[in-house]
Parts: structure tokens; C-alpha cells; sequence
């Protein structure tokens, strides 16, 4: 059996960045940037009014001064002229600020009669204006990779960049194996149960920039797993989920092989998800998780979501751990690295009593997984441990 870090670094060594494709701005939120883009403009692209009031000339700017009044400047429609020695633009917010004036006096500090206006309270040392290319510049780059946020749209939007380079989405073939399972909403038999595992790793995968096949679910014969293999065989990844032990009904890896898999690995020194094995598969790599829901999900989480990563061009450098105090104690680990459900208590982390790999209903409820090393020792309240949000 190999260690977890041993595993993930297999795992990253059988997949490299997909290539780029672009896109339209719209649709290019949670997608990976590919190549840097760079500003085409400033912004903003001229000195603009912060406020809604009066443009004059800073110097003349005093309690009780008055202007004159000779025009109007507002969003999209500029004041064309110049505003000289007493006088006033009336600009609103986002208008560029006319030539001649370098300040702008809110309307609220403002008594205006006619065309003439008076300060008439303090307006304070700040001009109200945003100067030119404040926000960026012409030439300003936003760096790659990079996940793009709807923070990062706006941004690139306000750059003028209509067409994105992003990584293509790589697609991730999901094969559910099992005489034993049935599609949501098909009547079971009594001895049958209902997937879940393809929907819950096709909900994680997606959410993590896969475009997710759901293969049919393949019996335990050979014949039904060449038939699925068949249908995922342009896939960048293939994800099979159960068959993964040594049962006598567990075929995935045999049949795997007997189409070319070339096997990496098979076991990992982890808890749950043991049986988990791996391999390069023509132009792509196949994993074969542990088919106990939990197993399934968390080797999901830990192994094939740092694929996707690297597939997607994003640093895989290490696994994020995070650390708390734990808020109830916990036994010595055995030899294998345990990922424990747990949620939050009172600040920190407390381990679900159950840490069986078939309850999908404890994993629902989980909100971190404790990450303990092999031979672990107990731990006691307020002791510091690894985890993984989830
Ligand atoms: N003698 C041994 N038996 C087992 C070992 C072992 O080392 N020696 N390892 C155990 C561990 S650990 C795990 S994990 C499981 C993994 O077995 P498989 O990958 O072969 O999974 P299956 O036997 O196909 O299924 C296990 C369990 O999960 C259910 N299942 C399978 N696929 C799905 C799905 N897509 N959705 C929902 N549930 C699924 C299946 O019905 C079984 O109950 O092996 C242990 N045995
Ligand atoms: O290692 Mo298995 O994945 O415990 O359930």
C-alpha cells in the first residue's frame, strides 16, 4: 500500500492542463483564465465626478464662495467648454470632470438660485473626483491561471475583453458498477439499492469545472463493463466507482487492464477508500474508486479534485490542510490515514461517534474532514488537528 502524498502525486503525474479554448465574457465565470489578458483602455477613461454637485476650479473652493452656473456635465454626455475663474459646471456622478475644474462641491454643501450657486457648508478637503485610470490602466494585466469569480467578469468586462482564453472544461466519464443498483426514482428490488455516487461526484466535479458524462450503470459481468468502458473512451478521465476489492464479483480492474489500462497503483494506505486505483488509459487516466459512498466522496474530494486541477492548469502544489482545536477527544489512528467526519463544536472540531463508510447521512452532516496521520496518537480537547473543509 502507498501513503496518501504518494498517491496524489501518482495521480497528478497521469493527467497535464487540457488545452484552451475561448469563450465570451458571459460565459466565462468559473472557468480557468488560460493566458494573462491585458487592459486595452484606462479606467476610468478620463477624470470623472465621484459625486452628483458642481464643477469648479479647486482654488476658488471656500465657504460662501459663488459661481456661475454655464452648463451641465453628466454620465456619457461631457460639458464641452472650459470653466474658468467663477464659475460652475453642474456634473453628476460618473461625467467626466470639464477642463478648468478641479473639484468637485457636492450639492448637498449648495444653495443654488438660478444660475448662481453658493457653498454654503464646509466641502471638506476631498475633490470628489477619480482620477484617470485609477481603477487600471491600459496594459494592466490580470495574471493566469486564475479562476475566474464574478468579481474577475466585472473586471474583465470594464477591460473591454469580450472573448476569454480559458482551459477547456476536461470531461470526466462516471461509471457506477453493481448488479445491486438502480437510477432514482426506478423501483428497486429487494435486494437492490439506489445509486448515489455518480450524483454525488458529478455535483463535486462539476462544481470544480468538469463537464461530467454519467455513464450507465454497469452489472457485474465483463460484457456490461466493456460496453461502459466503450462509451467513455474520449474521455480525459474516467472514474469507475465500486468493484474496486478483491470480491469475487470486483471486475473493474481486470477488465480495465484488458482494454490497456496501465495500472499505477492499487491501495492506499487511507480511511476510507483503500481499494482506490489508478492508471493511464489510452490518451487519458482512469481512477477506480472504492464504490462505499463515503469512500466514493472522499477520494473524490481528495485525489480526483486535485486532478481536475491540474487539468485545469491550477497549482496542485499542496493539499490545503487547515487547523483547529479539536472539541472533543479522539482515539490513537492505526496505520492507515484517516479522514474523519466531523462539524464544528463550540470553536472547534468534534469527529462524528460513526465513522462507518457506508453513511452518506453523517458525511451530509459533516462540515470538515479531520485529517489524522497514520499512527496518530490520542488526542486530547484544545489539541490542534489538520482538516479539510468540505
Ligand atoms: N475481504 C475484503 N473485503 C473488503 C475489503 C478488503 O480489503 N477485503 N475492503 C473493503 C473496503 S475498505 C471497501 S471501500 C469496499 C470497496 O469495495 P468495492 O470498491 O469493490 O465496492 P463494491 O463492493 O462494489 O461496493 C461496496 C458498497 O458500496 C455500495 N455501492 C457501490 N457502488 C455504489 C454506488 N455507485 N452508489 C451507491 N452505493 C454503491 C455497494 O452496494 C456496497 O454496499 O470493499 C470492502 N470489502
Ligand atoms: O476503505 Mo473503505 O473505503 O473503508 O470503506
Amino acid at each position: 500500500m502507498i501513503s496518501v502524498s504518494e498517491a496524489r502525486a501518482a495521480l497528478l503525474d497521469l493527467v497535464s492542463a487540457v488545452d484552451v479554448e475561448t469563450v465570451p465574457l458571459a460565459q466565462a465565470a468559473g472557468r480557468v483564465l488560460a493566458q494573462p489578458v491585458t487592459a486595452g483602455r484606462d479606467q476610468p477613461p478620463f477624470d470623472a465626478s465621484a459625486m452628483d454637485g458642481y464643477a469648479v476650479n479647486a482654488a476658488e473652493v471656500e465657504l460662501h464662495a459663488m459661481f456661475k452656473v454655464i452648463g451641465e456635465a453628466a454620465a456619457g454626455h461631457g460639458f464641452q467648454g472650459r470653466v474658468g475663474a467663477g464659475q460652475a459646471v453642474r456634473i453628476f456622478t460618473g461625467a467626466p470632470v470639464p477642463e478648468g475644474a478641479s473639484f468637485v462641491v457636492i450639492q448637498e454643501d449648495v444653495d443654488r438660485k438660478g444660475d448662481l450657486i453658493t457653498i454654503t457648508d464646509d466641502p471638506g478637503g476631498n475633490a470628489n473626483i477619480r482620477d484617470r485610470g485609477r481603477d487600471f490602466r491600459a496594459g494592466q494585466t490580470v495574471d493566469a491561471p486564475r479562476l475566474l469569480r464574478p468579481a474577475d467578469i466585472a473586471l474583465l468586462a470594464a477591460m473591454n475583453i469580450a472573448e476569454v482564453p480559458v482551459r477547456r472544461r476536461p470531461v470526466v466519464a462516471l461509471m457506477s458498477t453493481g448488479d445491486e443498483l438502480v437510477m432514482p426514482g426506478e423501483t428497486p428490488g429487494p435486494d437492490q439499492i439506489i445509486v448515489s455516487n455518480t450524483f454525488g461526484l458529478k455535483a463535486m466535479l462539476k462544481e470544480h469545472g468538469a463537464e461530467v458524462r454519467m455513464l450507465p450503470i454497469a452489472r457485474d459481468t465483463d460484457a456490461s463493463l466493456r460496453t461502459a468502458f466503450g462509451l467513455a473512451h474520449d474521455a480525459d478521465l474516467i472514474v469507475t466507482i465500486g468493484g474496486a476489492s478483491v470480491g469475487d464479483h470486483d471486475l473493474v480492474a481486470g477488465v480495465a487492464e484488458s482494454l490497456g489500462m496501465e495500472r499505477a497503483f492499487y491501495k492506499v494506505a487511507m480511511r476510507p477508500g483503500k481499494p482506490l486505483m489508478a492508471g493511464r488509459f489510452g490518451a487519458g487516466a482512469m481512477v477506480g474508486l472504492p464504490g462505499n459512498p463515503v469512500s466514493a466522496m472522499i477520494c473524490g474530494r481528495v485525489f480526483v479534485v486535485p486532478m481536475l486541477f491540474a487539468m485545469l492548469g491550477l497549482p496542485t502544489a499542496a493539499e490545503n490542510l487547515m487547523s483547529a482545536p479539536l472539541a472533543a477527544p479522539l482515539p490513537a489512528n492505526g496505520p492507515r490515514q484517516h479522514y474523519m467526519r466531523a462539524m464544528w463544536k463550540d470553536a472547534g472540531l468534534q469527529a462524528f461517534d460513526s465513522q462507518d463508510s457506508s453513511l452518506l447521512s453523517v458525511l451530509a452532516q459533516a462540515e470538515a474532514l479531520i485529517v489524522r496521520p497514520p499512527h496518530d496518537p490520542a488526542r486530547d480537547v484544545g489539541e490542534r488537528v489538520d482538516y479539510l473543509a468540505i
